[in-house]
């Protein structure tokens, strides 16, 4: 659904030209979750931006649904499918109460009356708000409002949502709550790219794209990331203490069925060796 050739994307500074993307090969399936991931400055949301059309491919080629973004209209029309939630909960709310900010988007696209209604209806639903309809925006948690800011999203009806680190202002309660949500969006068919700093993130998922510098340094299973590969060392990771354990295990020579990412498989391979 989502491919990426040799994609670049620059910002000037001055003189100065930021190769914010540069050359990167991506291809992400219908219905895929995957999990970005690098350093501050390495290229994430630059590519969240270029995937949702918000911003212009440099050079290379990047198609969403088959549509080429170097192409203005089809980038309108990708700003429909693909849905962004953004890190801070307090700047993506424009109405005063759920409703109205549901409505603001669906209004700025021409969708009628009746049509909205229903579009606001069950998209605060699918969010847990549909009781804070009404409720005024400035007094909902953190969570709350990326909840809202999800429901803003689905009532555009996408086939793909991007999270660009839309937990990391939030409690942990709040995270979780919105990871969980996320996932069900995605068991229910949605595309998702999950963009975060949190290593635990990467050991639930199947794939996990890492990048550094515009470039991207992995894309794979997480248990061969944390496992196999130079990256976690090269990007100076604290590894997640299901990995530490499994190292740890692997080291001493221990048989292991295969090296534990969940605390379950931690629990699994104690009982086995009792
Ligand atoms: N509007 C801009 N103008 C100039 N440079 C920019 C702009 N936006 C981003 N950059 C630069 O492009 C590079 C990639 O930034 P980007 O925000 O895409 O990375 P990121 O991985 O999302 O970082 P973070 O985790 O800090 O959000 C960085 O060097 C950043 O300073």
């Amino acid at each position: 659904m989502i491919q990426a050739e040799r994609l670049s994307c620059f910002y000037r500074d001055g003189a100065n030209l930021i190769k914010a993307v540069n050359g990167i090969d991506l291809t992400i399936q219908k219905g895929e979750w995957v999990v970005l991931t690098g350093p501050n400055g390495s290229g994430k949301s630059t590519l969240l931006r270029l995937i949702n059309g918000l911003l212009v491919p440099s050079e290379g080629r990047l198609t969403v649904a088959g549509m080429d973004l170097t192409n203005a209209s089809n980038r309108e029309q990708v700003k429909l499918r693909v849905q962004v939630v953004f890190q801070n909960p307090d700047a993506q709310a424009i109405g005063t109460t759920p409703q109205e900010d549901v409505a603001f988007g669906l209004e700025n696209r021409g969708i009628d009356r009746a049509q909205m209604e229903e579009r606001i209806e069950r998209a605060l639903h699918q969010v847990g708000l549909r009781e804070k309809r009404s409720a005024s925006v400035s007094e909902l948690s953190g969570g709350q409002k990326q909840r809202l800011a999800i429901a803003s999203c689905l009532a555009l009806e996408p086939d793909c949502l991007l999270f660009d680190e839309a937990t990391s202002m939030l409690d942990p309660a709040g995270r979780r709550d919105i990871y969980l949500l996320a996932r069900t969006l995605w068991r229910n068919g949605m595309t998702v790219i999950w963009a975060t700093q949190r290593l635990d993130e990467l050991l639930e998922a199947d794939r996990a794209v890492v990048m550094d510098a515009g470039g991207i340094e992995y894309d794979g299973a997480p248990r061969h990331l944390f496992y196999d590969s130079d990256v976690p060392q090269r990007l100076g990771w604290e590894l997640p203490p299901v990995v530490k354990i499994g190292c740890w295990l692997r080291e001493r020579g221990i048989p292991l069925p295969s090296l534990p990412l969940r605390e379950e498989e931690v629990a699994g391979l104690l009982c086995g060796l009792h």
